[in-house]
Order: C-alpha cells, then sequence, then structure tokens
C-alpha cells in the first residue's frame, strides 16, 4: 500500500496524492449503501482520489467500506475540524485527511501525525500558522467567495512555496481556469457527486462528469 511509501513529510504525500488527477471529488455521503456503486463509479470515471467529508452518521461507514472494498480508491478524509476527527480517519486506514480550516490543535495533531493532511486557509494568517508547522500544501476555501484567482495571486506573493487545492465553489465550468494556474495542484469539488444523483443512484452520470473532470489539463503554456 502507498500508505507507507517511505515518505516522511505527510505534505510531501499529499503532492502524490494530488497529482493523480486534476480533480478530488468531494463526497457527502447520508446512506452508506451508496459508498461502493458511488466509490466504483469515480474509480472508473478515473478519479481515484476522493474526500469522503465527515458531515453525516453515515460516513465512517462508508468510508471503511471503500477502504476495504475499492482497492483503487486513494480515500481522504475531508472536513475534519478536531484531532479527534483527524485521529478517527488515522484509524479508518484512510490515506489522507483535509480540513476546511485550521487550528492551533489540528496542526499540532497533525504533525505528530504521519497522515498527509491539507489545512485549509483563507488568510495570509492561516498561511503562516501552517508554513511554521511544515505545510506548504493546503485548501483554499471558499475558494470563489473568498477571492477567487485573484486572491490568489496575491498570497502567492508572501508564499511562493505553497501549494493549492482549491475548493468551494469550483465547477467544471471553471475547473480549467483554476487548474492552469501554476500553484494549484488540484481543484476540489462536490460537483462530480451531487446529493440528488447520489440518493438516486444515478452512478451512470456520475462515472461521466468523473471522466470529464478527469480530462481536464491544465493549460499552462497558453
Ligand atoms: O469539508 C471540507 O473539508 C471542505 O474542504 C469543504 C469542501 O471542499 C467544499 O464544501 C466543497 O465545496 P463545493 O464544491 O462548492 O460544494
Amino acid at each position: 500500500m502507498s500508505k507507507s511509501n517511505g515518505l516522511t513529510k505527510g505534505h510531501a504525500r499529499l503532492t502524490e496524492i494530488f497529482a493523480l488527477a486534476p480533480v478530488i471529488p468531494v463526497i457527502t455521503i447520508t446512506d452508506a449503501s451508496h459508498a461502493l456503486p458511488l466509490a466504483r463509479a469515480l474509480v472508473v470515471g478515473g478519479l481515484r482520489a476522493i474526500e469522503i467529508t465527515l458531515r453525516t452518521d453515515a460516513a465512517l461507514e462508508a468510508a471503511w467500506a471503500i477502504i476495504n472494498e475499492v482497492p483503487e480508491a486513494i480515500v481522504g478524509i475531508g472536513t475534519v475540524l478536531t484531532p479527534q476527527d483527524l485521529e478517527r480517519a488515522q484509524k479508518l486506514g484512510a490515506t489522507f485527511a483535509v480540513s476546511p480550516g485550521v487550528t492551533p490543535d489540528l496542526l499540532a495533531a497533525a504533525s505528530q501525525s504521519d497522515l498527509p493532511f491539507g489545512p485549509g486557509i483563507q488568510t495570509a494568517s492561516d498561511l503562516i500558522a501552517c508554513v511554521v508547522n511544515g505545510f506548504e500544501i493546503v485548501k483554499f476555501f471558499p475558494a470563489i467567495p473568498a477571492g477567487g484567482l485573484a486572491a490568489l495571486n496575491a498570497l502567492g506573493g508572501p508564499f511562493p512555496q505553497v501549494r493549492y487545492c482549491p475548493t468551494g465553489g469550483i465547477t467544471e465550468a471553471n475547473a480549467r481556469e483554476w487548474l492552469a494556474h501554476p500553484k494549484v495542484a488540484a481543484v476540489g469539488g462536490s460537483w462530480i457527486a451531487p446529493a440528488s444523483d447520489i440518493s438516486a443512484g444515478a452512478w451512470d452520470k456520475i462515472e461521466q462528469r468523473a471522466r470529464a473532470a478527469a480530462g481536464l489539463r491544465p493549460s499552462r503554456a497558453k
């Protein structure tokens, strides 16, 4: 398993995970029986790294099922808010964890853990907290309301080493523009598997959206 791939820095492994595909689907599962067909649709569509948010009672059971039954999937736990959430993610066997924000407690816990962790940032103060603790791959959340690419460009001045996974308002329509940015490692979003398609069991639609997302490529030459 890639979980023990010899890299000591969590964020270094996060770089590899974000390099697997241009898009990380952000998944919220309310019924654990949806987990396996959903994960298979995403993997078949070309998106192996997936984020299961800890927002529902079914989230941990769903993530557990995918980790154990869909070996091609690289499961990350999202909406990690506390050190306890981080510990839950690690015990479950998740490959990475991400948060929409950053707190001193979370950074301290993540620094002690070898689980790759992507804190969420919105401001320069958030970024200072991350970089002084060695976290240089971060979520930029909520990317569109927090100022979009203009904000990302401005943050690039004082923090040239940081790479981002923007989430929050990213869609199939604007993802390509974000992916063309040299500081963007990958983007995240819920548009690939919206709640309505999950509850309807529309796995074919989700697979198609995953395939389209997997085909989004940076156009940095332009
Ligand atoms: O919960 C987390 O860990 C997050 O980082 C937040 C999610 O990435 C966004 O909620 C996705 O935003 P949308 O694609 O606009 O629905």
